[in-house]
């Protein structure tokens, strides 16, 4: 527990990185070198959460989880403030050996859903399971991933969170990717004794996350919108709360525009190969690529906003945020 406890607190915007794929839907790890600079250099995010849901974890063999991991840890070295590495699975035995290869690599953490085919029915379960994950990892700061849309584990945080520690020595915080903010709150308001980073999931909604006591992010629109989302960040904790809101409305413009043109870790990827100019590539199988008039759409939105460098339409951005 020594070492776990003395690692210093995960804060800020912290980036669900994509897996770069190749055309023929390899893993494209040559680009992961450039990935590290454009987050550090362009959007100021200095971490990144790996595996997890942007991140096609749970579609990638182990083999593969291992290999990405290991990428960006050695890509992030001296570069990146912390590496989180998600090691959940359906299985016990590998979320074990994603755990232990976390620690071997040098990672800064882990973080774990609940097993969701074969389900948890109770906090006691779910604790029962997390605990033997970070067993494997005893030197590593532990992160819950609450993702009940997505899992279909809807076991409230903060009941998780009461006495967790007990069961859990390395436990460090909670990614939490609902919008109910009454759970949020209250895992907050019930742990104020303890160094928990608790880390909100819902980039439209994290102006609301960090009146309640968020103490970072993490999120797939970091990628690309991290720049504005620190922009966010320094106005709310200079306590220039109007400015902060009309930060999040920037956001949730762009945010509001491609979910109800249909939103997810496909588009994602296409949105960030725009921005970015880095090729992220397609999405593996069950997921479908984003369809070219997506990517047409969000890169006109992307462009009113201008949230796209170099558009030269600067006069012509009516919807820009300052
Ligand atoms: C379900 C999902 O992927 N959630 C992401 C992280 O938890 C978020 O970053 C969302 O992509 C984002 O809030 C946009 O809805
Ligand atoms: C968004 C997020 O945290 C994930 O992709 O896992």
């Amino acid at each position: 527990m020594t070492m776990a406890s003395s690692k210093k607190k995960l804060e800020g915007l912290v980036a669900a990185t994509i897996t770069p794929m190749t055309e023929n839907g390899e893993i494209n790890f040559s680009v992961i070198g450039q990935y590290v600079d454009y987050l550090v250099e362009e959007q100021g995010v200095k971490s990144i959460f790996v595996n997890g849901t942007t991140g096609e974890g749970l579609s990638l063999s182990i083999s593969e989880r291992r290999q990405v991991a290991e990428e960006w840890v050695t890509k992030g070295r001296n570069k990146l403030d912390q590496v989180v590495i998600h090691v959940g699975a359906l299985s016990l035995k590998e979320s074990q050996e994603l755990a232990k290869h976390a620690a071997e690599i040098g990672a800064d953490g882990i973080a774990v859903i609940a097993p969701f085919f074969l389900k948890p029915w109770n906090k006691d379960v779910l604790i029962n399971f997390l605990k033997e994950v970070a067993a494997a990892a005893p030197a590593l700061p532990f992160y819950y991933y609450h993702i009940p849309a997505l899992t279909g584990i809807k076991i409230r945080a903060e009941e998780l969170l009461d006495g967790i520690q007990d069961k859990i020595p390395t436990f460090q915080g909670l990614k939490f990717s609902d919008t109910d903010l009454l759970d949020f709150g209250q895992c907050v308001d019930q742990n104020q004794q303890r160094q928990f980073a608790f880390l909100f999931g819902v980039d439209e909604q994290l102006l609301s996350a960090l009146v309640m006591g968020a103490t970072g992010a993490v999120g797939s629109t970091y990628n690309y919108l991290g720049k504005k989302a620190n922009q966010m960040l320094e106005a709310f904790e200079q306590k220039d709360f109007s400015s902060a809101l009309n930060y999040q409305f920037c956001i949730q413009r762009f945010i509001n525009f491609v979910v109800k043109l249909g939103f997810g870790v496909s588009q994602t990827k296409a949105i960030m190969t725009l921005v970015s100019g880095i090729p992220m590539g397609p999405p593996r199988l069950p997921l479908q690529k984003a369809s070219r008039e997506f990517t047409d759409n969000a890169e006109a939105k992307l462009k009113s906003l201008d949230f796209l460098p170099f558009t030269g339409l600067k006069d012509r951005n009516l919807e820009a945020c300052s």
